[in-house]
């Protein structure tokens, strides 16, 4: 992805110093989509936008309604991109206050075992990543598993991804959380693509120099029902692809709260992030009048220009949920 190049700054000079942060050449963000500020966009990105609102939101959905979870569907703004039938962007659908349900949610539940974590990997089970630990012999307070924290990159839910050898299997399988299942299935329903069963989601914690290569995601059995991609915190260019890497990408923002819909053609393509924007993290989060534990993410997300990003797929032509499904 030759794209990818454009929006990678140069941190060093030609001896290898460290140039700081505000002395490095600023990244040229012009090409990059934009569904939050439509207007704005080139010529080019503005033929590739379709708005989908109209025929998404005027049905009557029987979940019309707004929960503490979602705004009213009525209020949704969704996309659609030219090329891509099945592909989907809705504008956040959700408060600020909203947004940190989720936020919290993934950063206590879904990143906590019994769902597998890259942490897990090689230091077992942790459960308590983000609590204050016991005062040392002179009274002070230990801080949290800082730098654990600090390493935590990906958690998965439900059927647990393998990533070595790239599979799920049965076997593996923890309880799917119920509120990212509702969430999803209103979006498939919205979206048609239902009925949907999220069975494995992948949390991915990105922080100020991370990105994720130009990857298709096809260790599903059921490729026809769309992967749904939630994200929260910082903004993101978005790269996607085609088919095959040697088409360029279309450069997207996913901003704070933003799904992202890839189904149809979409399932099928490369796709990746190409960078985390620059002090991008959505201030609305910030809010002195929450509790200090939540005050204590949200610097934490905000700190390093952190992203958390959830995307859900059902794994399974016949959904099967680690036999949930068929107890009923
Ligand atoms: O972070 C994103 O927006 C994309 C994540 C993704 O493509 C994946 O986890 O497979
Ligand atoms: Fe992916």
């Amino acid at each position: 992805m030759r794209v990818q190049r454009l929006f990678r700054q140069v941190t060093k000079t030609p001896l290898g110093k460290n140039i700081p942060k505000e002395k490095r050449e600023p990244i040229d963000y012009s090409i990059v989509l934009d569904f939050h500020n439509i207007e704005n966009n080139t010529p080019e990105n503005r033929e590739l936008i379709i708005d989908c609102t109209e025929n998404v939101t005027s049905k009557e959905f029987e979940f019309n309604k707004d929960t503490e979870f979602y705004l009213h569907p009525k209020e949704w703004k969704v996309f659609g991109l030219k090329g891509y039938p099945g592909f989907y962007f809705i504008r956040s659908p959700f408060t600020p206050q909203q947004q940190k349900k989720w936020i919290k949610h993934g950063l206590e539940h879904y990143a906590s075992p019994p769902n597998n974590n890259n942490l897990n990997l090689f230091y077992g089970p942790v459960h308590n990543l983000w609590e204050e630990r016991p005062l040392d012999k002179n009274g002070e307070r230990l801080p949290t598993y800082r730098a654990l924290l600090d390493k935590l990159a990906w958690a998965t839910l439900g059927y647990q991804y393998q990533w070595t050898p790239r599979l799920y299997t049965e076997e593996f399988y923890e309880e799917f959380p119920d509120d990212l299942q509702e969430l999803v299935q209103k979006i498939a329903v919205a979206t048609k693509f239902d009925p949907y069963v999220a069975e494995a989601a992948t949390i991915n914690f990105y922080s100020e120099d991370s990105i994720m290569g130009g990857h298709l995601d096809n260790a599903e059995q059921e490729m026809e029902k769309p992967i749904i991609s939630i994200s929260f915190g910082s903004t993101a260019v978005f790269l996607m692809g085609a088919e095959t890497r040697d088409i360029a990408p279309v450069p997207l923002f996913i901003k704070s709260g933003d799904i992202v819909i890839m189904g149809g053609r979409s399932r099928y393509c490369y796709h990746g992030v190409a960078k985390i924007v620059e002090d991008s993290f959505n201030l609305d989060l910030i809010d002195e009048n929450d509790s200090k534990d939540l005050k204590y993410k949200i610097k934490w997300l905000k700190e390093k220009n952190r992203r958390l990003n959830i995307n859900t797929r059902q794994v399974f032509k016949e959904a099967k949920l680690g036999g949930k499904l068929n107890d009923k």
